[in-house]
């Protein structure tokens, strides 16, 4: 195990993001981007391609902590996120994950039949997937209590999507068929994942991550019981099984369904710390439903940041404004994009957003 003993390890400079999660006051809204390192920095792309390929890059601790850091040598973010992808856990299972330039993640094998299912192995995450805790100390060190590092995982359904289909998709066709016709397989599948990814996550938090987050990318394409039965009720049962403090403090954990604004109130029932919303929610419905149970995250839409400065301005005082709208705790709020950032972004554009973030909640906190 890569655990290092709490002496070795700085205390955080900045815990506003972590305080922020479990609803303890903080001093100004704390802001990270999903996908903050990624292509639309020259820098992340110069990296990709000294490793050769994106596998090679989150197979390499240093150049995958390097490209970690980047985002935040430019920006003034409060937690820096673990480079790697969601899709590392079914590699792990041995099927075969490559990536074809513009088209996307893709699998040799696909998990279709019983057969598939019970072939898949257990996985030992400090054996197949040591190079992403050796990532996670490394860019912990590297870090030096700076700001907080975020583990994370895809959920349980998001990955079933992507290792029944052999791909990214649109329609989900055979995931949806497997789930309407042999439940029960799927059931199977979803279970051994949420049993590598418990045992993932916990060796993520134990190597040195402080919050960890469940994307829960295709959790929308589900219908509403489906929803809770197909998606919710695996990544509950993961944070049952998380080591929830670590070196002293809490590690929250963080829940992003995206296409789930409508299912908060079964959300909160999770355990989740906070969850994460997409554009199409607003954040001052969900502050009333969620009232104090739970943190949120997001949620401006990724597409904002191709507008001008003074536009992406506004669109942050308006999302803080709903944010804050009936919450006079100011706490339990993290802002984000609602997705990932896309590679057409202007970096400056990003700048701007982050320091927007900090500049106008300032009003919030006098
Ligand atoms: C669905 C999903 C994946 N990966 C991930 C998700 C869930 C989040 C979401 O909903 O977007 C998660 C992910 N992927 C990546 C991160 C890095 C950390 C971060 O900065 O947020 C994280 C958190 C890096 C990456 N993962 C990927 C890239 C781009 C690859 C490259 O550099 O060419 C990055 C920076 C590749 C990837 N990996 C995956 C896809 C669909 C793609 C995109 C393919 C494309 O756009 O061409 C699977």
């Amino acid at each position: 195990m890569s655990d290092v003993s709490t002496a070795e390890k700085p205390a955080l400079k900045n815990d506003r993001f972590i305080r922020a999660l479990l609803r303890q006051p903080v001093d100004t809204t704390p802001v990270w981007m999903m996908r903050q390192a990624g292509r639309y920095l020259p820098e992340y792309k110069a990296t990709r391609s000294q490793a050769g390929d994106f596998l090679s890059l989150c197979k390499n601790t240093d150049l995958a902590c390097e490209v970690t850091l980047q985002p935040l040598r430019r920006f003034a973010l409060d937690a820096a996120i673990l480079f790697s992808d969601i899709l590392t856990v079914p590699d792990a299972m041995g099927l075969g994950l490559y990536f074809e330039e513009g088209e996307g993640p893709k699998f040799k094998k696909t998990v279709r039949t019983e057969a598939d299912i019970v072939a898949l192995p257990k996985i030992n995450p400090n054996d197949s997937l040591q190079y992403v805790m050796d990532a996670v100390s490394t860019i912990r060190s590297a870090l030096g209590g700076s700001v907080p590092l975020i583990g994370f995982s895809g959920s349980p359904w998001t990955l079933a999507t992507y290792m029944v289909e052999g791909g990214s998709s649109r329609e989900f066709r055979h995931t949806k068929e497997m789930l309407y016709r042999t439940p029960e397989l799927l059931h199977a599948l979803l279970e051994k994942l949420a049993v590598a990814v418990t045992d993932y996550l916990n060796a993520q938090i134990l190597a040195g991550a402080q919050v960890v987050q469940i994307f829960d990318s295709w959790g929308g394409a589900l219908a509403h019981r489906e929803y809770v039965e197909f998606s919710l009720k695996y990544m509950t049962k993961i944070i049952s099984g998380l080591i929830r403090v670590h070196e002293g403090r809490s590690v929250p954990v963080i829940v992003f369904t995206k296409g789930g604004g409508q299912w908060i109130p079964q959300m909160i029932d999770s355990g989740a710390d906070a969850l994460g919303l997409d554009w199409t929610t607003s954040l001052a419905d969900a502050r009333k439903i969620a009232a104090s149970r739970v943190a949120l995250q997001g949620n401006l839409d990724p597409n904002t940041l191709y507008g001008s400065p003074e536009q992406i301005r506004k669109s942050v005082a308006a999302m803080l404004a709903d944010a804050y709208a009936s919450n006079q705790e100011r706490t339990g709020y993290v802002a984000n994009l609602g997705h990932g950032i896309t590679q057409w972004v202007d970096p400056n554009h990003a700048g701007v957003f982050v320091d927007a973030v900090h500049e106008l909640s300032a009003i919030y906190f006098k």
